[in-house]
């Protein structure tokens, strides 16, 4: 599980840090960082642009450019602000033989120190031009330039970087847009208690039968989903939930037929009300948004196990606030609404997603996935983690069908809410990425590759 951290938050462990370091040194470090993997992507070509801002970003820059120097790398500058540049970066990088340019050139690689944890806004107009005219792979120094640090907007014209070197830890940046590979150097920064957290395949804990298990121990996952219109989003939902976990599925709902056509393993039955019990629910998935899909998602409301409600659920929810009254308050319930839903429920997304869904979270006293290229798993604890997508191939139709039913599995499976939403987001990017393989796949494929992905988890 790696970290990450506000810029507020690390700019006061920066400051601390330097309290008790000699003067300069953290930047040195930090350079020394951009400068190794500057030489790494120039595999022996030789000249390197900077493009230089006002502030320690721009040091660093200049800073790299003066170690890449001594490695005798062709290194020129352009220097935004002439009167800011960083002094004693400036100095060291003119010492070492470093020329002030005007204009990009042609180079090999630029580095981009135009501005980093204190950025506001896109990049101004001069800065813009500059990175317009750069053909060039780009090395970002902390974070891309016009990118916001906090919650990764783009509003404007921003750095596409190749690779960005980042110190000390994670910025949301770094979860939240496109930073190329990201790559971090230690500068002896140890901040605690993340903002929020990225999942690595490693702590990912799938449910694995014991030999004292059988179909009931590992929990029953109920799945209400699907209508005589949306007959595929219950295959979908259940057939996740089949392939997820161990144990036993029961489908309650009028796609019986289909489901039992599809996936024989399961107890179907036409309602609600005959289903048997279950240790968690799966609801929403193309119910449709009619009298009896409300009488439903009360019911499962009421059942007193985890629910995880998706799609029509979470519209039902929005338009019919009393349904709220059903849930007991100490069930867990996982919402998994895409901008929409979440708009419906819960008002716009805004700029800053993991705020949005960590404030939902505690309004709703409910763990909120908010689903995206970036996904966000937001806890009412405040926890809150972001699971970012391998390609942009799962966002198909029916998708969101197949990552209810893996959260069902889990949840049934006995995983704490905020994780079994966390695991389930990671092994669906998994799945997608398996199938798809460089080409569109359909929801069902994705579905499909689910124990890939399991196997996939449980070998690293
Ligand atoms: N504080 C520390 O201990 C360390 C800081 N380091 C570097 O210092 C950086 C932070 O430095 P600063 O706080 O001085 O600030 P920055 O260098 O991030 O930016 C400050 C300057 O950028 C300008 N600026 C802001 N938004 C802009 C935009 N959209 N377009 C163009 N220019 C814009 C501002 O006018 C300001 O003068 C970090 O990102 C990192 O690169 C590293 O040297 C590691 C150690
Ligand atoms: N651009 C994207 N890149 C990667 N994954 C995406 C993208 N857009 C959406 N997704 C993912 O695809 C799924 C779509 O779910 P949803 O919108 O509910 O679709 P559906 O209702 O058709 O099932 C979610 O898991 C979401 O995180
Ligand atoms: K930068």
């Amino acid at each position: 599980m790696r970290g990450v951290w506000h810029t507020e938050r690390v700019k006061s462990a920066e400051e601390e840090l330097m309290a008790v370091v000699p003067p300069g040194s953290l930047m040195r470090k930090a350079a020394f960082g951009v400068a190794t993997h500057a030489l790494r992507l120039l595999s022996g070509r030789r000249r390197v642009t900077l493009l230089v801002g006002a502030g320690n970003n721009g040091g660093d820059a200049l800073w790299a450019g003066y170690f890449l120097r001594r490695r005798g790398v062709g290194v020129s500058a352009i220097l935004l602000n002439p009167a800011k540049a960083h002094a004693e970066g400036l100095s060291a990088f003119r010492r070492a033989g470093g020329r002030i340019v005007d204009e990009v050139g042609t180079p090999d690689l630029v580095i981009d120190g135009i501005v980093g944890l204190s950025a506001r806004g896109p990049l101004r107009p001069d800065a813009a031009a500059l990175v317009e005219s750069v053909r060039a792979p780009i090395l970002a120094v902390d974070l891309p330039s016009g990118i916001d640090p906090d919650t990764g907007e783009i509003s404007g014209p921003f750095v596409r970087a190749h690779t960005t070197v980042t110190f000390g830890c994670l910025k949301p940046v770094h979860a939240l847009a496109d930073c190329g590979d990201v790559h971090l150097v230690d500068i002896g920064l140890r901040p605690t208690d993340p903002d929020f957290v990225l999942l690595d395949r490693s702590d990912i804990a799938w449910p694995v039968p014991g030999p004292s298990d059988d179909k009931y121990t590992q929990g029953v996952t109920g799945v209400a989903a699907g209508s005589a219109t949306y007959p595929g989003a219950a295959v979908l939902s259940t057939g996740a939930a089949v392939l997820a976990t161990s144990g036993m599925v029961r489908y309650a709902g009028p796609a019986a037929d289909a489901i039992r056509a599809r996936w024989p393993e399961t107890i179907c039955t036409g309602s609600i009300t005959d289903a048997g019990r279950v240790q968690a629910w799966v609801v929403g998935p193309g119910t449709g948004t009619g009298s009896s899909s409300d009488g439903v998602l009360r019911s499962v409301l009421e059942a007193g196990v985890p629910v995880i409600a998706d799609a029509d659920a979470i519209t039902l929810l929005a338009q019919h606030p009393t349904l709220w009254d059903a849930r007991d308050p100490d069930t867990p319930l996982v919402l998994t609404p895409h901008d929409r839903e979440f708009e419906r429920l819960a008002g716009p997304v805004g700029v800053d997603r993991v705020a949005a869904a960590r404030k939902a979270a505690q309004r709703f006293n409910a763990v909120v996935l908010l689903k995206g290229h970036r996904t966000v798993v937001a806890a009412p604890d405040g926890r809150a983690l972001v699971n970012s997508a391998t390609s942009s191939w799962p966002a198909t139709a029916g998708s969101g069908d197949v990552l209810s039913g893996i959260i069902g599995a889990l949840l049934a499976g006995g995983v704490e809410p905020f994780l079994a939403a966390g695991y389930a987001a990671y092994a669906h990017v998994l799945a997608a990425e398996l199938a798809a393989d460089g080409a569109p796949v359909p929801a069902s494929g994705l579905m499909e590759a689910i124990p890939a992905a399991i196997r996939a988890l449980r070998r690293s």
